[in-house]
Order: C-alpha cells, then structure tokens, then sequence
C-alpha cells in the first residue's frame, strides 16, 4: 500500500516538476519538490499510529511552506523583508528525513505497543469541549481536542528552534561587530535584533506551557477514565488478582505509571522533534561553516568536517552511554513494583490497626515494613551504582563537550582563517548539533524509566485482556434462563492453580425456598456463592440462573466505602437513590435504631462500627435494594442468636419475595429456612452437595 501511495505522490511530483519546467524552466527546486512529496506519502500511509502520523503531518505542512518559499524566491517574488528566511535546500530534505525515521520508528513492536496506549486517547469519539482565550467554547471530540493541542504544540516546540537558529546569526553579527569595535552595528544587534526576539521567546514559552498543561491532563483525565473504568467493569478488579502477580498494585499503576506514562511520552516525543529539527537547522549552519576546514596539519579540504567529526564524538557517547545504562530498565522496573508494595503494606496496616494493635502485633508488622523497605533500599542501591557509572561517564562527557569545538576551531582563528564571530558562530552551532545528539545520552535514566512504565501499563492492559479472554474460554458459565429456579449442572469448582474444590451436578435452588448450606470449613461454600454471582471463574460447568432477576450477596465481613454513613447503608447504589426516610427505615428495621439519624456523618465507619453491627448495616442495605435472591455467607454470624432470629423474622417480613440462601455454621439458624444442603466428602476426595433431611421440629 505504501508502495503504491509513493508512487502515487512520485508520479504527482513528475507532473508538478514538469509543469514548472514549462513555466520556469527551472529543474534546481527537484530536491525539495521530491522529498515534499516523500513526506504526503509517508503522512498519507495507513497504520501509522495516529501520535506519530500527528507528528509526520505536521512537518509535511511546514515543509510545504518551506518548499513553497524556496519556490517564490526561484520566481523572485519573495517580499524583501521575507528573503532571509528562504531555507536551504537541506531543510525540507531534514524534515522528510526525520518524517521517514518516524515511519520506520512507527514499524517497531515496543513503539506500537506504546503508541496504542496514546492513540486510545487521540482516537477517542468521546464529545468534549475546550475554553481558548479569545476564542471562546469549542465543541469536538476529545481526540480531535487533542490532536489539536498536540499540532499547535509541536507548530511552537519548531517554532522556537526556528527562533534559536535566527539568535546564532545574531551571535554572529554580535560579535563581528566587537571585532570591528562598530559600535552601532553593536547596539543595533542587540536592541533592534535581541530585545524582539527574546520578547517573542518569553511569549512562546508561556503559551507553550499552559498549552502543553493542559493536554496532559486532558490527556490523562480520559486514560485515567478508561483504565479505572476497564478495571472496574465485569469484576475484573477481582479476578485479575486471582489470576498471579503480573498486574501487582494496579492503583500504583492507575494512579502513578499513567501520570508518568503521559509526561514522558510528551516529553520525549516533543524533545526527540525539537532536538532533530535542531540538528538539521544547525548541521546545515554547521556544513557552510566547515566550508573553509582542511584536514588538520594540511590543506586538503574536507567538506562538512566539523558536522563529522560532531556526529562520530556523538554517536560513540550515546552507543557508551547505552551500554553502561541498560541495567536500569529492569532496576526501575523493579523499583516501582517494590515501592507500591511497601505503600500498600501501610495503607493495609491501617486499615486493620485494631486487630493489629489488640494482638499486639506491632512488632512483626514493624519488621515486616523493614523487611519491605529493605527491598526498596536493596534495589535502590543497585539503581545508585549504575547511575554512579552513567554520572561519571556523562559528566566527563559533558565537560570536554564545552572545550572541543574551541579545540577544533581556535587554529583556523589563529591562523586567521575565520573571524571571532565565524568562530562565535562555530562553536554556538556545533554545541547545538552536539546537544542534539546528546538527547539520547541525557535522557537515557528517563528512557530508562520510561520503558519501565510501558511494561507496567502494557502488563496491567494484559492482564485485563487475560481475564476478559477467560470469560469465552474453560470456565463455569452462568446462563441467564427462563426458569425460576436456580440450577446448577455438571459443576466443578477449581482454585486458582486448576485444583478441583468441589463439584455439584442437578442441585437446585428453589424459587421461594429457603435453603440453608453447611459443611465443613474450607469446603468450598462460599467459593460456590462466588461462582454463582459469577465472580469466581475457575472450573466448568454450568449455572442457569432466573433471568432479569436481581441477586445479592453478603459476605460475614461487609465492605463499608468510605465517606458518610449514608453513603454505607446505600452502597453500591448510585448518589441519590434512595430517600433519607427510607434508609433511617432500613436502619430501624436492621436493628440499628441509634444509626438512624447519622446519615450525614463522616467517619471511619468499617473501624468504629463493631462487626454485629457492620453485619446488620449490610442487612439494611439488602432491605433497601430488594433482591429477588438473596445469598447471606455467614452474614449474621457476628450476631447473638436472638438477634440473628430477629433478623431472618425483618427479612422474610420485609423482604416476603426474595429467596434466602444462608451459609452457616450455627445448629440454630436451621429454624429459619426451609430446606438443607450440606457438603460432604465424596470418594473422588472432592466436595459435593447433599440434601439434607430437616429434623422434624420438637413437638
Ligand atoms: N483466591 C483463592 N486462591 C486460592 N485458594 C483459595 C482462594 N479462595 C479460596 N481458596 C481456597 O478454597 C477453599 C474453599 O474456600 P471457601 O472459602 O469456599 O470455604 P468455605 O467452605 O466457605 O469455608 P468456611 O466455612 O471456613 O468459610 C479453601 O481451601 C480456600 O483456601
């Protein structure tokens, strides 16, 4: 296809060059008119990541200008004012060039896998809008507010190179005139040329930072989003941590590696941009400038001498710099995955600070944190010695940076060959294409970080697709069916590691018929309970379950969210869903009467709540969500046992059509349900259901 498209965009550019034989006669402009043409290809090739085609857009368009501009000036009809910007021919050839590495970058698996992470935000349909000063609201998609961003971001990162370029020949002029002690060529250089241009300087940078601000946390907003949105949905929150370590601390990676993800693939992407359109702005100052440069000790000349020998110092430096660097990838890889397991370590701590703190565990939870900080330390220190090495490589590096374009220059002075301000200019541009080629060089601890974020982000999205992939493949199927009752067939239940726990086969659980289920501890009852919410996928089998009915499940330990005690007895439900005089009913009917008019407050609810009152506060919650099922695993077993009969009395009296299943231990609770399953040890060493006779109440 790219095939095609080239030869499409060479056959326009024979036309057009045709053409202006005829009108001209004038074939020097080939060059630009070729390489412009190059570029529309590349741009108008397919399955280039939109970030990247962003980028080879934007330099055909100012390539276009450029060539546009070199062609009125072989017409003769550039203003006067405007005849000292016509580029040279290396330009738009610079520019194809740099659009052709992006084409080629965009082929590279690990840069595809990155882009796909950016382009799943500058794709994005989503409806948006934007405030621009002076403009006003604009409406638009959130990937066309981006891409837009992204454009005018870039049009200014070009712009100021354009600006660094116009301030070497001011460095030239500056200095030329010291030689010459012309004091008003001086006075005008820097009044009449400096004062404007660093005003235009200073605005730039301002515009260019709010604009760049805010795409990032566009930007970040909307991945934020998705991610949250991805790992939320389907109980993928929870299956993924069944499923191994991969995705260790997805928060970490939400909250942190998305927020560095987008800062440096900005960041890079925008610098590796500035830095080559430095480079072939000042390779080509550089290349006339070497003009007058014979191999040393001779007078054989050698066109472009400086530009070499700049980018053989260079590409020795990034090729040192990358050898002694690599290790770092996999040590901040490692250091991230450390350092989220030590937050998380303390942020558990406090959660359970009063089992903690009634055990008397402080001293195995302080040398468990020790031990957990050691690793950060440990790993740390490996990260300290490598950038030790990469410092005085670097530094060193740098420093004879500052001396060798005087030590490459300062003969040719001497022997008057050039002047200060050649030499002034010399230097200044030979320092630019330097820090050009170093942006590998100095970068390498970000790149190296960066490519650590990647493989965070890119794990965490695996991790998603595994469990979404293992909803289609081997696992127990939930089947919404017309029935009312619930059914279960052919049923095994697995562990993580594919262990069969147990299995059921042609066990029914009635509509309207309470049913209790017991059995030994670690038999896998309320693993069954998980299974039939549809949350525990490990096993085969299947469970036909009532369609459009609604279902609830109580574990013995309720999740309480933080926040007020409204939003506790309401949960999952959405802000708002039920009215105040109805949760305080719930809360009377829970036997938590003292609850009732603390809605509002705010407060650590799951530390200062005690467990039997937890427990009743999910019963509210029930009450007020109505469940046509309803699965109670040990929900009640922090209650004393009249408050537990009292319970089961509210909720078959206030709740007369749902279907109660309980798990529990206690002899007592048989009273309240209609029938009893219980899970036996069969001969195959698994688990099963077996129903189990009621004892006929005492007479
Ligand atoms: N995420 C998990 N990873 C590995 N094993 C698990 C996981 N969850 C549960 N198990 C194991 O599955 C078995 C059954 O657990 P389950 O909680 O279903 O038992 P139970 O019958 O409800 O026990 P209890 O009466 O003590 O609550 C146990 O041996 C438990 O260790």
């Amino acid at each position: 296809m790219f095939m095609v498209k080239a030869s499409i965009g060479a056959g326009l550019i024979g036309l057009a060059l045709l053409a202006l034989h005829f009108v001209e006669g004038n074939l020097s402009l080939l060059l630009p008119l070729a390489v412009l043409g190059l570029s529309l290809a590349l741009y108008l090739s397919r399955d280039i990541p939109k970030f990247l085609k962003v980028f080879i857009g934007v330099l055909t368009a100012v390539e276009a200008i450029l060539v546009a501009l070199s062609l009125a000036d072989a017409a003769g009809t550039v203003p006067e004012f405007l005849t000292a910007y016509v580029p040279p021919a290396s330009m738009p050839v610079g520019a194809t060039i740099f659009a052709f590495v992006i084409y080629c970058v965009s082929r590279i698996p690990v840069i595809r896998t990155i882009m796909r992470i950016a382009d799943r935000y500058f794709t994005s349909n989503a409806p948006a809008e934007i405030k621009i000063p002076l403009i006003g609201t604009v409406r638009a998609s959130e990937g066309a507010i981006g891409t837009a961003l992204l454009v005018f971001l870039i049009l200014i990162n070009l712009g100021q190179v354009a600006l660094n370029v116009r301030l070497n020949f001011f460095g030239r002029d500056m200095f030329n005139a010291l030689q010459d002690k012309d004091a008003g060529a001086f006075w005008y250089q820097l009044f009449g040329v400096f004062v404007p241009l660093a005003a235009v300087f200073v605005t730039v940078a301002m515009v260019e930072i709010v604009s760049q601000y805010v795409l990032r946390i566009r930007w970040r907003e909307f991945l934020n989003r998705l991610y949250v949105h991805e790992w939320l949905s389907d109980g993928t929150h929870y299956r993924m941590q069944l499923i191994g370590r991969e995705a260790d601390n997805p928060d970490q990676r939400i909250a942190e590696d998305l927020r560095s993800y987008i800062d440096q693939t900005y960041t890079l992407s925008m610098g590796l941009m500035n830095q080559s359109a430095t480079l072939v702005s000042f390779i080509a100052i550089l290349w006339s400038l070497s003009a007058g440069f014979t191999l040393p000790g001779s007078d054989v000349p050698v066109p472009g001498l400086l530009v070499w020998v700049c980018i053989a110092y260079a590409l020795l430096g990034t090729w040192l710099t990358h050898v002694i660097g690599r290790p770092l990838i996999a040590l901040y890889f490692q250091q991230e995955r450390v350092e989220a397991d030590y937050r998380f370590s303390l942020a558990r701590l406090r959660e359970y600070t009063e089992q903690v703190a009634l055990l008397g565990g402080e001293a195995a939870e302080e040398e468990a944190l020790n031990n957990r900080f050691a690793r950060i330390v440990q790993n740390f220190m490996q990260i300290v010695r490598r950038v030790m090495r990469l410092q005085i490589f670097q530094s060193t590096y740098f420093q004879a940076n500052v001396v060798v374009p005087y030590i490459l220059t300062a003969p040719y002075y001497f022997i008057g060959k050039i002047t200060l301000g050649q030499m002034q200019q010399t230097v200044g541009a030979f320092s630019s294409v330097q820090g050009a080629l170093d942006f590998f060089i100095t970068s390498y601890s970000t790149i190296a970080n960066y490519k650590a974020v990647v493989d965070r982000l890119t794990t965490f999205e695996a991790a998603v697709e595994t469990v979404h992939r293992s909803d289609a493949a081997n696992r127990v199927q939930l089947a919404p069916s017309s029935n009312a009752d619930l059914n279960v067939s052919g049923l095994q239940v697995a562990l993580p590691d594919g262990r069969v726990l147990m299995r059921a086969d042609g066990v029914a659980f009635r509509q309207g018929e309470t049913t209790l289920l017991t059995g030994p501890s670690g038999s896998g009852k309320s693993t069954l309970f998980r299974a039939i919410s549809g949350i525990w996928p490990f096993g085969a089998g299947q469970i036909q379950v009532p369609e459009s009915q609604t279902m609830m499940l109580l574990p013995q330990r309720p999740y309480i969210p933080q926040g007020s005690l409204r939003e506790a007895v309401t949960y999952p439900g959405t802000h708002g869903e039920y009215d105040d005089v109805k949760i305080a009913e719930a809360l009377r009917a829970a036997k938590l009467p003292a609850l009732a008019d603390r809605l509002d407050e705010e407060r650590a609810w799951s530390q200062t709540l005690s467990l039997g009152e937890q427990q009743r506060l999910a019963i509210a919650r029930a009450l007020l969500a109505k469940p046509d099922w309803l699965f109670l695993d040990e929900a009640t077993a922090a209650l004393d046992e009249p408050t537990e009969a009292e319970i089961y009395e509210v909720i078959r009296d206030k709740l007369p059509e749902a279907t109660v299943v309980s798990i529990g231990h206690r002899s007592t609770l048989a009273a309240f349900h209609d029938r009893r399953i219980d899970m036996k040890k069969m001969d195959d060493g698994l688990y099963a259901p077996v129903e189990k006779r009621q004892p006929e109440p005492a007479a």
